[in-house]
Parts: C-alpha cells; sequence; structure tokens
C-alpha cells in the first residue's frame, strides 16, 4: 500500500478471536458518518462509533505508584487517529512510565486503557504489540550480534506476525525509509549512535504500528541529524500512523506534534496546542525552571 511522502507500508492484518482477519489502517483510516434514511442527521450509535474508532489510545484515570512515589497520577487523554501528541516534563516525571503502562510493560494500579475502543488494560504487552501498538526505547538494545536487516526481520515476524517473506518485503521498505539500507548487513554492535537510533525506529516500525510511542530517540543525536530524524518521523506520521512522542529535544518535537501533554510528579498539568502549552506559566515555572 503506497502512502503519501513515499513511505509504504502494507495493510497491517491480524487475526480476531474468531479468526476473521481485518485491517487497522482499514478500520482507523477511513471511517465517515454516514446519513441515516436521508435524515440531516447522523444517529447517535454512529457518533458513539465514530468516536470509538477515531480515538487510537484513551487513558482514564489511569494511577500508578512504585513504593510511596505516585508516578502516575490520575492520569486521563486521548489521542485521536492520525494525530501526534508531545510529551515533555522534567526527569523522573514519569513519562518512560506511562509508555511502559500503555503497552504493558508495567501493569496499572488503578484505571483504564483503550487502544482503538478496545480495552487493553490486562492485555499482555506482546498482544498489544500485535494489536498495533509499537514502540522505541529510551536506550535502545537491539540484538548486537544480529545485523540490522536480521533484527528488522525478528520485529516484523514476531511484532506483526508476518510470514518470513511478508517481514523481508517490509523490511526492504523500512531499510530505505529509515536510511539504513548501506548497513543492512551489519551487526547491530557495530552501530553509530544515530545508527542505533535509527535502527530503535526501524524496529518500533516493522512490527507495523497503527500506534508508534517514541520515547526520547532524538537525545544525543546532532542537530543536522536531528534534523534527518524528524524528517522520517514527519513522513511516517504523514502516511497517517498516529504518534505519542516524549522528547527533551523541543524545537524537534514541536515541529512535528499536533499537541502538547506536560506531565509532572505524574501528574497531567497541561495538554493542548504547542505554543499556547510553551507559553504557559506552569510550563515556564515547572518545566523550564523560569520564574514568572
Ligand atoms: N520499576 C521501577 N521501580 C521503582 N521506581 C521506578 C521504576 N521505574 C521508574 N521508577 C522511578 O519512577 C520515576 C519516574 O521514572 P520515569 O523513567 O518514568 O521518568 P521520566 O519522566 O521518563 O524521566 P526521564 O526524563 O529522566 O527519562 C523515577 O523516580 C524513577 O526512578
Amino acid at each position: 500500500m503506497a502512502i503519501e511522502g513515499g513511505w509504504r507500508l502494507r495493510p497491517r492484518h491480524h487475526r480476531q478471536q474468531d479468526g476473521a482477519e481485518h485491517s487497522d489502517r482499514r478500520r482507523h483510516g477511513s471511517h465517515r458518518l454516514k446519513r441515516q434514511g436521508g435524515r440531516g442527521f447522523p444517529s447517535a450509535c454512529l457518533i458513539e462509533e465514530w468516536i470509538r474508532v477515531t480515538s487510537v489510545l484513551k487513558l482514564e484515570q489511569v494511577n500508578k505508584s512504585f513504593g510511596a512515589l505516585r508516578v502516575a497520577d490520575d492520569v486521563s487523554f486521548d489521542v485521536p487517529a492520525g494525530q501526534a501528541l508531545g510529551i515533555i516534563g522534567p526527569n523522573g516525571a514519569g513519562k518512560s512510565t506511562l509508555f511502559n503502562l500503555i503497552t504493558g510493560n508495567v501493569a496499572v494500579d488503578g484505571g483504564r486503557i483503550a487502544f482503538s475502543g478496545r480495552d487493553i488494560t490486562r492485555t499482555h504487552p506482546m498482544q498489544r504489540c500485535l494489536m498495533g501498538i509499537g514502540r522505541t526505547f529510551q536506550i535502545p538494545q537491539p540484538f548486537e550480534k544480529l545485523t540490522v536487516f536480521e533484527n528488522l526481520l525478528v520485529a516484523a515476524m514476531f511484532g506483526s506476525g508476518a510470514s518470513e517473506a511478508e517481514a523481508a518485503d517490509a523490511c526492504a521498505d523500512i531499510l530505505a525509509e529509515t536510511g539504513l539500507v548501506r548497513r543492512a548487513n551489519v551487526p547491530a554492535g557495530g552501530l553509530s549512535l544515530l545508527e542505533r537510533k535509527r535502527l530503535e525506529l526501524a524496529r518500533a516500525l516493522a512490527t507495523q504500528p497503527t500506534l508508534l510511542l517514541l520515547d526520547e530517540i532524538a537525545g544525543g543525536l546532532t542537530e543536522a541529524e536531528c534534523g534527518q530524524l524528524v524528517e522520517t518521523i514527519r513522513r511516517v506520521h504523514g502516511g497517517g500512523v498516529t504518534i505519542v512522542w516524549i522528547e527533551h529535544v523541543l524545537h524537534a518535537l514541536t515541529s512535528v506534534v499536533d499537541r502538547l501533554l506536560v506531565l509532572d510528579f505524574g501528574k497531567v498539568i497541561g495538554i493542548g496546542d504547542p505554543a499556547e502549552i510553551m507559553e504557559s506559566r506552569a510550563v515556564r515555572e515547572i518545566y523550564l525552571g523560569i520564574e514568572v
């Protein structure tokens, strides 16, 4: 399937419990409100269905503590299909933990997490990945002895359920998209920092996500390297992938995201238009440490 900006991704097919195959992209991407019986307005249940399918990620009053430390404090927000949400906040605010809660690597103490309208609060992390939640980690940990291409194959086969032949095709596209073609046969252990970051993104893309969680993917890169990575993320987003991006490199983040969420001591203290959020008193006082 060809998508705007040169990014190519095949429709994601996976099996429901009854064995029927379906495409997440078809479910997320092209829902339209239909008018019923010639009347001017869609029915309430159609509106409900529309809201359900267009909210790719929804957190409701999610709580998590490590001992006495509250790292998610009644966190609620949602991300509509095709949007890019940036997450900022001071070190230790609970940003990476939030990703771990969304992917199921850490269990919630309370609250509810839904993905494409389905409650995934207690779903196994592997299953969440197969459903279409892909992520990068702050510290890339590829299989060091496997080549770049082999790393992608593993991600594609186990993360999207693709056959080896399908996975190989998709991985060739992803190598090109992430600028790793020339490094395809190099063991991951021999990559530079930028290449490791690219591989981290490529591995997440190989799982064919409809929701992509990026954890500080631009950290430690030079300005030029950061620019290249941002271009790739823009193309992926332009191809219809919903993105949630934690980042300290604010100019990179705000050049991509539609909305910005600020987390402090596990609490959402602001969410909205990036420019307005960056100018807000709360951000300047709490995040940037500027007295206003
Ligand atoms: N498994 C764990 N057990 C105990 N404490 C943890 C665990 N994981 C994270 N923490 C603590 O929870 C707090 C939030 O950590 P987290 O990594 O989510 O913050 P962060 O906002 O991503 O920070 P940074 O910007 O530095 O990456 C920190 O104080 C951290 O030490």
